[in-house]
């Protein structure tokens, strides 16, 4: 369970008096995610005479990664999507017009909420139908002006991995000298000159909400940020084509997305040359903040942390991989 801040329920009721949305009916912590602490909230509603479960709102408290002035950016880019017909959450101003909240010592969102469950077991139709969502999302974001750096970019990997150092090993032997030999393949084959723009960097089938093998919601736009276009594709590749623990890779449902983002958005040949190095870039990134995560998680956090290794095996799937077998035909 993601909670980092415990928020008293009656704090929360306070906090949503600014708010239209009428008092607390239930606040419960989150399970999922990792990186924020997140409630659902259900209210009254704003007449006050709302059934349990018809007014639902996520509260999100920015912890870790989430940098306070990054938010904006993040509000405009779902307001931008979601104008082009993306299914993105809004963030909910209060009757002042403000949408950037504290509580619990913690810049705070109201967030819609949106209906659809996160597959744990995607089938080759949801990963087609998760391709096409991510090439729609790469289209709608075309014309948004704004820019953030992805700070887990090459430089960053760097980073984490030195911050990491002799932990590694703590997590598997050789680990360390693993990710130290990645990095110096990437630093001499990442690719410069490719197609860059807003993506979303971390959809990960919980990112995704679905009703059978429609998409009704993507989520979790905290990653977002200026980077290699074709990057985000491998990354959700990496997240959704793979059984979780990474040993086992699933040809048909890495076929079926590409086949779905190229139906709504389509890779040129230069991206499907590259591939191979974005998803071995991709396997790199959520390895270390795994392992980051794993050596630093607090013990008090109520958080389920993730297995580095999973992301390891992927990373030598990719490495190894016949590069015909990554996205198929
Ligand atoms: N707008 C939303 N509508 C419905 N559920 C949501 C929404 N935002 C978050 N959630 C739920 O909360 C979980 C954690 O949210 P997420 O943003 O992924 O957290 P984190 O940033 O900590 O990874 C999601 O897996 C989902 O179950
Ligand atoms: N997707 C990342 C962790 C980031 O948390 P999320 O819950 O926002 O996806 C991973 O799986 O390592």
């Amino acid at each position: 369970m993601a909670v980092y801040t415990h928020v008293p329920a009656e704090e929360i009721d306070a906090f949503l008096t600014r708010y239209d949305a009428g008092r607390l009916v239930s606040a419960k912590g989150i399970a999922e995610g990792v990186e924020n602490s997140n409630y659902l909230l259900e209210t009254t509603g704003a007449d006050g005479a709302g059934q349990s479960g018809s007014h639902r709102y996520i509260l999100t408290l920015y912890e870790k990664r989430v940098d306070e002035a990054d938010l904006p950016f993040f509000m405009d880019l779902l307001d931008h999507l979601g104008a082009r017909g993306c299914l993105v959450p809004r963030f909910i101003a209060d009757r002042e017009g403000n949408r950037l909240q504290q509580l619990g010592g913690r810049p705070a969102c109201l967030i819609e909420f949106l209906t659809g469950i996160s597959v744990t077991e995607p089938t080759p139709d949801q990963a087609r139908a998760a391709g096409a969502a991510l090439g729609e999302l790469h289209k709608a974001a075309e014309g948004f002006a704004g820019k953030r750096r992805n700070a887990l970019d090459l430089a960053g990997w760097h980073d984490l991995a030195a911050k990491c150092g002799d932990d590694f090993d703590v997590i598997a032997p050789g680990l360390k000298a693993r990710v130290a030999q990645e990095l110096s393949y990437l630093d001499v084959h990442w690719p410069g000159d490719l197609a860059r723009s807003v993506i979303h960097a971390d959809l990960f089938p919980d990112n995704v909400l679905m009703l059978g093998d429609a998409v009704t919601g993507l989520i979790d736009f905290y990653f977002s940020c200026t980077d290699i276009r074709a990057y985000d594709l491998a990354v959700t590749h990496s997240a959704w084509c793979f059984s979780n623990d990474g040993a086992t890779f699933f040809a048909d449902r890495a076929a079926a997305m590409g086949a779905g983002y190229a139906a709504t958005h389509g890779l040129t040949d230069a991206e499907r040359a590259a591939f191979p190095i974005l998803c071995r870039g991709a396997a790199l990134r959520f390895l270390l903040t795994r392992a980051y995560d794993w050596i630093n998680t607090p013990a008090d956090a109520l958080v389920t942390r993730k297995d580095p290794l999973a992301f390891q095996r992927r990373l030598d799937f990719y490495a190894s991989a016949d590069p015909a077998v990554l996205l198929g035909a």
